[in-house]
């Protein structure tokens, strides 16, 4: 290479690391795998060895890569935070161990080996055993002080207490989110049709970083410690100051190990392997340190990392397979997510059969072709990821794989959005997914509360028919009887192209006969496999006499069946019977058979046919039909839901708001609106500029709610969902009044107070005639001074001249 090309490659090198560590450290995501971020780092890390004079002060090999935020203060590390050197060889790691010896001028130490926790590096500082900060690693140097949300983790020792600890100290550690509570947050935010979080430790890092401690306090985050720095004692080896962490109560892993040499290491490194993955955290490698600190010392820094400690990180398993399709998943907000279907393969101790693509760029990208042959790999993600395409497997005349342009639920065209990656469907209203997910969360405890309508029950009634908006939920009350025996499940049928529904044939031999049950016809048809329709009628016949069971009965309706198969030649479906000779078959001489294939070819299920068809049925046809259908709704389901429907109408003004899924308004912003408008037909009416002096609002959320009430069709489901009586004004009873000792004052408060959580302030003003105002400014007549409160507020409010009071003297004020 020529220092000319180095120059240039360096040059792209260290702008493409800066973009992804933006990616990792700000935004909490990632395009590439670590091993392909490593690699791109090594790259550099070699020219800039090779050609020194290219390496600049600022090269991402130099730095830490995070950086502070904006929106928490800051506070600089006594000592800085820093990187870790890695690998992914054996062969580094050995000449890792040999650099030691070199620099210690002998092999008599020891290492000290902790799994690499995959988490957000803390520091924790205490003076006289209390926390004092919690701050982020930040640019390695200065970090983002977010003591109020560590504080929430219930592990974190707020006090210290025991023998000999030091007057101040730091500790180090990781926070993590342990992957149940990954799984639980995703299983929720799925069912909320919000977008899924790719990993733990993206969705860990996101959470240190919220502005709201509440919010934090409900993700259960953890954290391991691995690390104290302090002047005072006589520590002198790593193992020592473990054990004391251990004692004053931090929480250590158990998994550490001290090793004699890097032999042992290496022992220690494959004992984790597989085994990492029974913790209960994600890990992605083994952290190797030199156990005594004289030594370390000796040892030394360079600009990003120590030369006493190493990463082995463990390379994700990948294996190689087929594409046999891709199918197209419609989410519950339109999101089109391209899958891989691929010939199974085991990795990582998993039968792998898919692998998601993310979106067309991702295809794009790999440079897909229908059949590749593919690596898929294994990381930290849930799903498997295809890596890479091989091309020199590639079959002959294949062609690239061609993007989807309509949906596959409802045929609308696609569209794209510019700043966007992900394909869209844009029929919100009535594309299954987007309706089933707008339901869900119309219904959902937070919005309207109808427990008793989960995912398949509102499945079902989309399905069939029964629910196309929101209001419809509350026209169900009227059709509570057409409800009985409304069929959950859609597996046991099928529609031909031309619309004509077909119901699996072991549905119908165990509806045409009596006495044999369900599981027994299944083992028989297991034996059929091979057979011909005709030939397993042929063979059922056999199967009825052998059972025993009412056997001129049960053969005489099999023979009609056969002779009604040949009779009307429907088109053949493997394992499939034609709907309307099924039913000519039961209620045939009631409705005939002419007009079974017009029901059949219009409705979707058995339950829609005998509603539709106006028949009643004997005894003997209803327990017939009730064995061709599917699970089904019972009455006290029904009566259940009915109540919940029914009560749902007293949910107030805000969670009704909250309900109607308007994008951007989430829980929060509804109160917020709810309050700030007190009735939905004022923000309906709201200019953009009255929206925008309201704290919280943005320009993106103002045009959203304008775009909502611009649609006519929402406008016809609110006047709808207002005839049942839903509330769509704040209720005068919702504010009490418990005084005017406030009247007219305009407050803020201000940092943490110890008698009032964010809204329970703002309700208590309010109750007692005040006026609750979110920023500062001239007009306040004084700002109540939590704890902590922000240095920036405080001195905006002297200069702007307003009375600072303390939360005692505040209440003080009220009561008297
Ligand atoms: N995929 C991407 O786009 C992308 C982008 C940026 C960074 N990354 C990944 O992040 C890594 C660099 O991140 P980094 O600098 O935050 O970490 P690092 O790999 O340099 O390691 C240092 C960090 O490891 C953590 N750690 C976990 N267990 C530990 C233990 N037992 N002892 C000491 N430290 C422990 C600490 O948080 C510490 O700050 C890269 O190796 C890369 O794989 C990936
Ligand atoms: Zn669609």
């Amino acid at each position: 290479m020529t220092p000319d090309q180095a120059k240039a490659r360096i040059q792209t090198l260290s702008q493409e690391i800066n973009y992804h560590n933006q990616l990792y450290y700000q935004e909490d995501r990632t395009e590439i795998s670590d091993f392909e971020f490593d690699q791109l780092l090594a790259e550099l890390i070699q020219l800039e060895t090779e050609f020194p004079q290219f390496l600049k002060e600022d090269s991402p090999s130099q730095r830490v890569g995070g950086t502070i935020t904006k929106e928490f203060e800051t506070a600089v590390h006594e000592s800085r935070m820093l990187s870790l050197g890695n690998t992914y060889s054996e062969a580094e790691l050995l000449a890792f161990d040999e650099r030691v010896a070199k620099g210690l001028g002998h092999r008599d130490f020891e290492y000290f080996c902790e799994l690499k926790f995959d988490g957000v590096a803390i520091s924790l500082v205490y003076e006289n055993g209390k926390l004092n900060r919690a701050v982020t690693r930040g640019d390695g140097t200065r970090g983002d002080v977010v003591t109020e949300n560590i504080k929430t983790i219930r592990n974190i020792p707020i006090v210290i207490k025991g023998d000999h600890v030091p007057e101040k100290f730091e500790v180090r550690g990781e926070i993590f989110l342990p992957r149940k509570e990954f799984d639980k947050i995703n299983a929720e935010r799925e069912a909320q049709g919000e977008a899924l979080l790719a990993n733990p430790r993206n969705a860990a890092s996101g959470t240190v970083k919220m502005q709201d401690s509440s919010i934090v306090a409900k993700r259960r985050l953890n954290c391991y410690f691995y690390q104290l720095i302090t002047d005072e004692g006589d520590i002198m080896q790593h193992d020592q100051a473990m054990l004391l962490l251990e004692n004053w109560g931090f929480n250590v892993s158990p998994t550490y190990q001290k090793c004699k040499g890097i032999k042992e290491a290496l022992a220690f490194i494959e004992s984790w392997r597989d085994k990492r993955h029974e913790l209960p955290l994600d890990t992605d490698g083994v952290v190797l340190k030199v156990n005594d600190y004289d030594q370390r010392e000796e040892l030394g820094f360079t600009a990003k990392i120590p030369r006493w400690a190493i990463a082995y990180k463990y390379q994700a398993e990948s294996a190689e397979s087929e594409l046999l399709s891709i199918t197209y998943q419609v989410g519950r907000t339109g999101a089109i997510t391209p899958v891989a279907n691929l010939s199974p393969v085991q990795l990582a101790g998993t039968t792998v059969k898919r692998a998601s693509l993310h979106n067309a760029n991702e295809i794009e990208r790999l440079g897909l072709y229908e059949g590749d042959l593919v690596h898929v790999e294994k990381g930290g993600e849930i799903i498997p990821k295809i890596t890479a395409v091989a091309i020199e497997k590639r079959k002959t005349n294949t062609k690239p794989i061609q993007y989807i342009t309509h949906c596959p639920e409802c045929g609308t065209a696609l569209v794209r959005k510019e700043s966007e990656a992900k394909h869209y469907c844009p029929n919100t209203q009535s594309c299954p997914p987007q309706l089933l997910g707008r339901i869900e969360h119309f219904v959902h405890k937070r919005a309207m509360d109808i427990d008793s309508m989960g995912t398949e029950r509102i499945r079902a009634l989309i399905d069939q028919g029964y629910i196309t908006d929101f209001a419809d939920i509350y026209d169900l009350e009227q059709k509570a009887e057409q409800l009985l025996g409304l069929e959950m499940n859609q597996d046991q049928y099928q529609k031909t192209d031309e619309g004509m529904l077909y119901i699996s044939l072991n549905k119908c031999l165990f509806a045409l006969t009596e006495g044999i049950s369900l599981s027994a016809i299944n083992q028989f048809l297991d034996t059929e496999i091979e057979n011909s329709l005709a030939q397993t009628l042929k063979n059922f016949q056999h199967f009825i006499r052998e059972s025993k069971k009412k056997i001129a009965q049960n053969i005489v309706t099999i023979q009609m069946l056969e002779s009604l198969l040949e009779a009307y030649p429907f088109p053949k479906l493997e394992d499939f019977l034609p709907v309307p000779i099924v039913l000519n078959l039961i209620v045939g001489k009631q409705v005939g058979i002419s007009r079974l294939k017009e029901l059949a070819s219009t409705e979707n299920t058995i339950h829609g046919i005998i509603l539709e068809s106006g028949i009643s049925l004997s005894p003997d046809q209803d327990d017939r039909i009730k064995k061709l259908k599917a699970n089904t709704f019972q009455e006290g389901v029904i009566s259940n839901m009915m109540e919940g429907i029914k009560a749902s109408k007293a949910q107030p003004f805000e969670r009704v708001l909250f309900a109607l899924g308007i994008r951007n308004i989430g829980e929060n912003t509804a109160q917020i609106l709810a309050r700030a408008f007190k009735s939905l037909y004022a923000l309906q009416t709201a200019s953009v500029d009255s929206l925008l002096e309201i704290n919280g609002v943005g320009e993106t959320l103002a045009l959203s709610i304008q775009d909502y009430f611009s649609e006519k069709q929402n406008l016809e489901v609110i006047e709808r969902l207002k005839v049942q009586g839903l509330k769509f004004e704040i209720e005068e009873a919702e504010k009490t009044v418990l005084g005017n000792a406030l009247a007219g004052k305009k407050i803020l408060a201000s940092g943490k107070l110890n008698h009032f959580k964010r809204d329970e302030i703002i309700d208590f003003i309010e109750s007692h005639g005040g006026q609750y105002v979110k920023s500062v400014s001239k007009s306040l007549d004084f700002i109540i001074e939590g704890e902590d409160m922000g240095p920036s507020k405080k001195e905006k409010a002297e200069k702007l001249g307003v009375k600072l009071i303390s939360e005692a003297d505040f209440l003080n004020m009220v009561e008297s």
